[in-house]
Order: C-alpha cells, then structure tokens, then sequence
C-alpha cells in the first residue's frame, strides 16, 4: 500500500477504489489526484491528498509507479497525450475505462509504454470488488505484482490473456452491480404490487438481496444448491421460479440479452 499513486479522474469509480484504499492503509502522502479544480480542492480537504486540476500542476519530483485512468472513455483522447512524458519503464499505466483498448494507449503513449486495461467494479468502495486484468507484454513480473495488490486490496483479482474478452467482462462484472440494484428496485416495486407498503416493500427487498449476497459468500455450496434450500416442491418459490426460469420469457434470456447489450456498447466506446 506504498504504491506511488496518480489518479486521473475521481468520480463514482475512482473514489470507490481510493476509500477502499485508504481503508487498508494506503499513504495519502503518496498519492496525486488529477480532476477538474473544485473537486481536487474537496478531495484534498477530504482525503488530504494532493489535488491538481492538470497535469502540469504535479510536483516535478513525483514519479508515480502507478498512473490510473478513471475519466470517462469519451474524455481519455482530449488528456491522454499530455501523460506522455510520464512513460517510463517504472510507470505503469492502468485504466480502467470502460471499451478504450491497449492500442488505443500505445496508439498515444508509444509502444514503451506499460499499459494494464483493467475492469473494476462499484463494490471495490467496500473491499469486494471484481477486476480483471489483462498486460502488455512489456509489464514486469513486479508491475503486475504491483497492480495486483492493489487491486486485490479492494476485492478480487483475476488476469486475461485475450483483451477482446475484457468486452464480456464489462458487460458481466463492470456493470453487474447495477443489475442487483436494479433487482432490488424490481423487487420492491413487484412487492407494492402484492399489496405491502412501499417503504416496508423496499426494506424487505433490499434487505433479502444483502442477506441472499453474504449467504452465497459464506457458502460453500453453488448458487443452483443455495436457490434449490429456498425452493420446497410444490411450494411458493417453484411457482416464481416457474416464471423467472421460462425459457422464453425468464430471466436467463433477459440477462443474456442485457450482458450482450452491454459488452456491444463497450466494443463501440473502442472509438
Ligand atoms: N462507475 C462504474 O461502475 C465503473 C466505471 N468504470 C470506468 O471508470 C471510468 C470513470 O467512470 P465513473 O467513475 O463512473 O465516471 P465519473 O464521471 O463519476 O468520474 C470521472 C471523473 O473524472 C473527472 N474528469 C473529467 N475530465 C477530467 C480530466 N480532464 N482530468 C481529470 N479528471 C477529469 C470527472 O469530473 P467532472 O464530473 O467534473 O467532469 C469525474 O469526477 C470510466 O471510464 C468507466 O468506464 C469501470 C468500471 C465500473
Ligand atoms: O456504464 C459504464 O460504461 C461503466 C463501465 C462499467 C460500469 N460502468
């Protein structure tokens, strides 16, 4: 947690990774934010870590070991070019920006350049989060090590060989947890619809989808076991199950349409 930090971009998914961070003991001291000038001032009273509107304003002695990107893809081209003096062989660069490839940062860094494309998620905010990884071929044995630990500090780590698979993942994982959030707004709407209260109904839902996240975390068992102890024959589950697992209709075919949705939308950010 001694990484030389520069974070670019520190919005909903910068934030999450740096609290988890500073949760497990990562040094303010050693860490740059880059963002627009009044959320760098709110950070730095926030965190008390050094904030900077650009580039330009980092202290000229700070050679970061880690530059992580966590703009929005549509912004990386207008700022990209100015981080090409950072490139050298102890920096690594990380993104985590949602469809934009390794050629697009080598296309702008050159080909010395260190590029991890990763993709997070939201829960890294609360140290469970999911991100994959995937190199060029020039990251040391100790950057990936150095990105690792980072990451794993904030959830769970998993690497890639094949970047066009990081299409799926963003799909999968990167949005994933706005499909459960979603689900409980389902939930809770579906039970106002059953005549509870709205305010009980939301309780309730929110409330069965934490319980149901933290079993399937203790468990050892799979989720098919973990849903069939809930699941009596004849008994009120196999009758919702009857609706959500339709072939046609269920939720299988609706989750599979919406991951495909998402990892298309991510092969068009590429740009
Ligand atoms: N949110 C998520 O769940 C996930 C997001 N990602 C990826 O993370 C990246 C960020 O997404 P997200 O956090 O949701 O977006 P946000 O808009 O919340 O965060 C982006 C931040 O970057 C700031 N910013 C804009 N321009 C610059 C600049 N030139 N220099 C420095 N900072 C700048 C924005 O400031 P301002 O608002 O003032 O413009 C904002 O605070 C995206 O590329 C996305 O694909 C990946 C996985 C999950
Ligand atoms: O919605 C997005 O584009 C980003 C990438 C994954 C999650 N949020």
């Amino acid at each position: 947690m001694n990484t030389r930090l520069l974070l670019v971009g520190c919005g909903k998914m910068g934030s999450a990774m740096l609290e988890g961070w500073l949760a497990r003991g990562l040094q303010a001291s050693n860490v740059f934010i880059v963002e627009q000038t009044e959320t760098a001032e709110k950070l730095e009273a926030q965190y008390g870590i050094n904030g900077v509107p650009d580039i330009d304003h980092i202290r000229e002695d700070f050679i970061p070991q880690v530059v992580l990107f966590a703009v929005k893809p549509q912004v990386l081209p207008d700022l990209i070019d100015s981080y090409k003096p950072l490139v050298r062989a102890e920096t690594v660069f990380l993104s985590v920006a949602a469809g934009k490839t390794i050629d697009f940062f080598t296309s702008h860094l050159g080909e010395h350049a260190r590029i991890v494309r990763a993709m997070p998620n939201t829960p890294a905010a609360v140290s469970r989060g999911m991100t994959v990884m995937c190199p060029t071929e020039n990251v040391s044995i100790a950057q990936r090590d150095m990105c690792q630990t980072l990451l794993e500090a904030v959830g769970m780590v998993s690497w890639i060989e094949d970047e066009s698979l990081m299409d799926a993942v963003t799909g999968l994982s990167g949005s994933g947890p706005a499909y459960i959030f979603h689900l409980v707004e389902a939930m809770a709407q579906a039970g106002e619809a059953a005549g509870l209260p709205a305010d009980q109904a939301m309780t309730l839902a929110r409330q069965t989808v934490v319980g149901a996240g933290f079993l399937l975390d203790a468990s050892e068992e799979s989720a098919a076991t973990l849903r069939e102890n809930v699941t009596s024959p004849g008994g009120t589950t196999a009758a919702a199950l009857n609706v959500l697992m339709d072939p046609k209709t269920g939720l299988p075919e609706l989750m599979t349409r919406a991951v495909a949705a998402a990892r298309d939308r991510s092969k068009e950010l590429a740009g």
